[in-house]
C-alpha cells in the first residue's frame, strides 16, 4: 500500500527534489531579454554607462543660461530633437523637448506653460538654478549592480536590463517538461460517447507550465493508452529532464504509471499525499536522474497536485524561492477530516468589518468543485489549504495564487 506523506512536506520535498535537479542539470544559457521573464539570473547585471547616460531635460520647454529674459536661438529642421548639438551664451535660450540631451552652459529649463516667447525673446519667472534637469548617473553609476546573481526576473526587472543597454541575459538552464497524457478513453475532438472524456490537459496544463517556468521537451506531449509497453517508450522517447504524466496513478490492472517506474528502476520521494483531491499523486526519481511526477486522471485533481508539488519542483529547479501561501481568513465552516488537507477552489471578497480598520481578504469557497469538476476552478481567485482540523468561520487559512 502506498504511504501518504502531509501535504507541507510534500511541497518540501518536491522543492529539495527541484533544488537538486538544478545541480544535476546546472548550466547557464544566454537568452534574449522578451524571452527572460521569470528565469534567474545566472550573473549580475552591472550597468554599462550611467543610467541615464547624459544630463537631460524633466520637461517639455526651454533650455535656458543664466538670467532672463532670454535671446531665442532657433533650432534648425535638421537638428535631432533630443540631440545636444549646440552651445547656449549667457541669456540664451533654446526649445528642449521632456529627455531631450541639454545644450553645453544650460543651467535650468523653463516649463512651456511657464514661458512667454515675444519678438524672439523669451521671458519668465526666474527658474532655480538646474530646475527641471535630470542628472547623469542619478539611478546608477557604470559598474554599479543593478540586479544580482539569482534574482527572478520580473518585468521590470527586464526593463532595468534594457535601460542599462544589454539585449541578453546569462539565466540558469530551465528544466526541459514532458507531458505523458494517459487514458484510453480520452478523446481530442468533439462530443465523447458514454465511456469516453474529452480531454482537459492539452489546453490546460502547458500554460500552467510554461507560466511555472518550464522549458516544452521533444517530444512535448505524447498520448498512451493504457499498457506497461506504452508507458515504457514514452518515457524512453522523451528528452525532458521532469516527465508529468496524468492518469494511471491508482493501483488498478489498467494502471501502468507507478509499474512502468518501477521497472525502470526509480526511487519513489511520493507515493501519495494527504490531501483531497490529488490523493494518488507520486513523485520519484529514475536511475538517470530524470524527476516522474505522476498527476491523477481527475481534471481538479490533477491540477491541485500540479499546484501542490510541480510549483516547487519548478521553483527549486529554477533557483526560485519556495512561496509561503497568503495568509487569509475563511467565511466558511469545514468538518474536521482527520489527517487530509483539502484544496479548494476559492473566491476572495473584501470585508470591511475588521478591527484592525482595514479592509480584510476574506476567501469563500466555489461550487463545482468535486475531483473531476473545473467549473469552481474557473471562477477562482485562488486554493485555499483547509487544514485536517477544519475551519470556523474567520479561521486564518492559507490561500495559494493561482498563475494566471
Ligand atoms: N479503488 C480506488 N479507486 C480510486 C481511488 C482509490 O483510492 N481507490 N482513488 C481515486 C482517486 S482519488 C483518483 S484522483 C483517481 C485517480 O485515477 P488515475 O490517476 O488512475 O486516473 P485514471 O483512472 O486514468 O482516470 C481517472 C479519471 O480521470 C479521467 N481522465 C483521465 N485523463 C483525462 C484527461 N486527459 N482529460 C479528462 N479526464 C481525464 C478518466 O477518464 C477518469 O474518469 O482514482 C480514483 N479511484
Ligand atoms: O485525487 Mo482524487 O478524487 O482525490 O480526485
Amino acid at each position: 500500500m502506498s504511504q501518504d506523506i502531509t501535504w507541507d512536506d510534500a511541497r518540501f520535498a518536491a522543492y529539495a527534489l527541484g533544488v537538486r535537479l538544478r545541480d544535476s542539470i546546472a548550466s547557464v544559457e544566454k537568452i534574449p531579454l522578451m524571452h527572460a521573464l521569470g528565469r534567474t539570473l545566472a550573473q549580475d547585471v552591472t550597468a554599462l554607462q550611467g543610467i541615464p547616460h547624459y544630463a537631460s531635460s524633466a520637461m517639455d520647454g526651454w533650455a535656458v543660461s543664466g538670467t532672463g529674459p532670454w535671446r531665442i536661438k532657433p533650432r534648425s529642421p535638421e537638428d535631432e530633437p533630443h540631440a545636444a548639438s549646440d552651445t547656449l551664451g549667457e541669456h540664451e535660450a533654446r526649445p528642449i523637448l521632456t529627455g531631450g540631451a541639454l545644450p553645453l552652459g544650460c543651467t535650468a529649463v523653463v516649463r512651456s506653460e511657464d514661458a512667454t516667447e515675444y519678438d524672439g525673446e523669451l521671458s519668465a519667472p526666474e527658474p532655480r538654478l538646474r530646475a527641471d534637469i535630470r542628472p547623469a548617473e542619478r539611478e546608477a553609476r557604470a559598474g554599479d549592480t543593478l540586479l544580482a546573481a539569482g534574482t527572478v526576473l520580473t518585468p521590470p526587472r527586464l526593463a532595468i536590463a534594457a535601460s542599462s543597454g544589454r539585449d541578453d541575459v546569462e539565466v540558469l538552464s530551465a528544466p526541459r517538461v514532458g507531458f505523458i497524457l494517459s487514458g484510453r478513453e480520452v478523446v481530442t475532438s468533439g462530443l465523447p460517447l458514454p465511456g469516453y472524456v474529452r480531454d482537459s490537459f492539452a489546453d490546460f496544463l502547458p500554460p500552467v507550465l510554461s507560466a511555472w517556468g518550464a522549458f516544452q521537451a521533444s517530444p512535448f506531449c505524447q498520448r498512451i493508452g493504457d499498457s506497461l509497453e506504452e508507458t515504457l517508450s514514452a518515457l524512453s522517447a522523451t528528452d525532458a529532464s521532469v516527465v508529468v504524466s496524468t492518469g494511471g496513478t491508482g493501483h488498478s490492472d489498467h494502471d501502468f504509471l507507478r509499474l512502468a517506474v518501477e521497472r525502470l528502476g526509480a526511487e519513489f520521494i511520493v507515493e501519495a499525499i494527504a490531501m483531497r483531491p490529488g490523493h494518488p499523486t507520486f513523485l520519484a526519481v529514475l536511475p538517470d536522474q530524470r524527476v516522474m511526477v505522476g498527476l491523477p486522471g481527475n481534471p481538479l485533481a490533477a491540477f491541485m497536485a500540479a499546484l501542490t508539488v510541480v510549483q516547487p519542483l519548478l521553483a527549486g529547479a529554477l533557483g526560485q524561492p519556495l512561496d509561503e501561501p497568503r495568509a487569509v481568513k475563511t467565511v466558511e465552516s469545514y468538518a474536521p477530516l482527520p489527517g487530509r488537507v483539502r484544496l479548494v477552489p476559492s473566491g476572495l471578497s473584501l470585508a470591511d468589518d475588521s478591527e484592525l480598520g482595514a479592509p480584510e481578504v476574506r476567501v469563500i469557497s466555489k461550487e463545482h468543485t468535486g475531483p473531476a469538476m473545473l467549473r469552481g476552478l474557473g471562477d477562482a481567485d485562488g486554493v485555499m489549504v483547509v487544514p485536517p482540523e477544519g475551519t470556523q468561520p474567520g479561521d486564518p487559512v492559507r490561500l495559494l495564487d493561482l498563475p494566471w
